[in-house]
């Protein structure tokens, strides 16, 4: 995934789009894209890429999530608890082997933006960042889960603001803003 700065284009036929969010309470499955559209960027990843990040990651670990009421046991209410926002103390990595779905993540500003991964797109969201989960009107997606090590999936909804992995992303999250600043200054 690349930095998310704010573009008009429509990038079509990417593995993975993302674009910021309008407000309405319709159906979560639904685009929800603002009026006009306002993408933000992300780049491609090719095989060779995954290969190297699981290397260089240590993801161990693999299987496979498939999400329908066929094949995902107690499906309406995982459904429901994936679209709560929530955070997890591990990274949450997940790579689209078939069909789609979106994971909604919010910017500096709390603004929803929607990342919408399709079959070849990888998404890997920080341990401590709040995110959730909804399929799209495909109504399916089959994903590869990664993990270093025995995996724990369990979600904290928020606000969960005190687990020290919430406290080391935004710790994080904000020396990375500082050094950018001091990036661009210096341009
Ligand atoms: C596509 S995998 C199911 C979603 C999931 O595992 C999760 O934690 C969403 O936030
Ligand atoms: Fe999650």
């Amino acid at each position: 995934m690349g930095s998310l700065d704010k573009f008009s284009q429509d990038p079509r036929e990417e593995v993975i789009q993302a674009w910021y969010m309008d407000d309405s309470d319709a159906d979560q499955r639904l685009p929800h894209h603002k009026e006009p559209k306002e993408f933000v960027s992300l780049d491609k990843l090719s095989d060779e890429e995954l290969k190297k990040i699981r290397e260089e990651r240590g993801y161990s670990y693999m299987d496979i999530c498939e999400v329908c009421p066929e094949k995902l046991p107690n499906y309406e209410e995982k459904i429901k608890n994936f679209f709560e926002e929530h955070l997890h103390t591990d990274e949450e990595i997940r790579y689209a082997v078939a069909g789609s779905g979106y994971f909604d993540v919010r910017d500096c500003n709390e603004a929803w933006i929607r990342v919408w991964v399709k079959k070849g797109g990888m998404i890997i969201l920080p341990a401590g960042m709040y995110h959730r989960f909804t399929l799209d009107e495909s109504n399916y997606i089959k994903a590869l889960r990664l993990f270093v090590g025995e995996p724990v999936w369990t979600p904290y909804n928020r606000p969960h603001d005190h687990l020290p992995a919430r406290k080391e992303y935004l710790k994080a999250f904000l020396e990375n803003e500082v050094g950018d600043r001091a990036v661009d200054a210096a341009a």
